[in-house]
């Protein structure tokens, strides 16, 4: 069974025809992405509004259109991946790298839904690395405040060069272990000069698609 398409071709069945849809990043989200690809060819009339280049790019080769901001009012729903999924649907993101237009864009949907296979649920938040996108200029003293804050960050590379997200920024990965309370971190970190925007989307889940434990699909809804 793949988990990920699963959940990933479930969650579109949110999406009404005439929508303003956000396109989240990763190899679950594909699979939505993929689906509503399929629903267009069919006749399904939708706008796309990508949280990435990549998934931009993968948008287009399913024949998705696309707009920008400047062209809509607001997004009705979008879909999203995530690293990991606590009780209260509180997520940690930005595994692929894009936790800043994915959480312009949650913030942006009236209507945000994670696609999550099994393995991404945990009690507490933090035992995956917590994403964090840095402004390239003083990133050293950035990162000394973030280890103020109990964290151990790394600055992700690739090949040995600062990976660059889609803003042009550096993105530091900081283990925290434990994230008792996501809320006051999330504060904490974008208060830090120098941060962007950090991977903790506290409060913003509508609703999570997985799988229980016999492996049926089940929607989380946060009440
Ligand atoms: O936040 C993300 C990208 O920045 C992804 O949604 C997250 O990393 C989950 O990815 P995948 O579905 O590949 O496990």
């Amino acid at each position: 069974m793949n988990e990920k398409k699963e959940v990933g071709e479930k969650a579109v069945e949110y999406v009404k025809d005439g929508m303003v849809v956000g396109l989240g990043t990763g190899s679950t989200v594909f699979y939505s992405i993929a689906k509503l690809g399929q629903l267009v060819q069919q006749g399904l009339s939708i706008q796309g509004v990508p949280t990435s280049e990549q998934t931009a790019k993968l948008a287009r080769e399913f024949g998705i259109p696309l707009v920008s901001f400047k062209e809509i009012e607001g997004i009705d729903v979008a879909i999203d991946g995530a690293d990991e999924v606590n009780p209260d649907l509180n997520l940690i993101k930005g595994g692929g790298g894009a936790l800043l237009r994915e959480k312009i864009i949650a913030k942006a949907a009236r209507t945000f839904i994670v696609v999550a296979d099994s393995h991404k649920y945990v009690d507490t938040l933090g035992a995956f690395p917590l994403p964090i996108e840095v402004v390239p200029f003083g990133y050293e003293m950035t990162m000394k405040h973030i280890r103020e804050l109990g964290g151990s960050p790394n600055l992700r590379q690739t090949n040995g060069t600062p990976y660059l997200s889609d803003n042009g920024n550096y993105v530091v990965d900081c283990d925290f272990i434990e994230i008792k309370d996501p809320i006051a971190l999330e504060r904490e970190l974008n208060i830090i000069p120098g941060v962007v925007e950090n991977g903790l989307f506290v409060d913003m889940t509508d609703a999570v698609i997985t799988l229980d434990s016999n492996k049926n699909l089940i929607t989380k809804v946060n009440k």
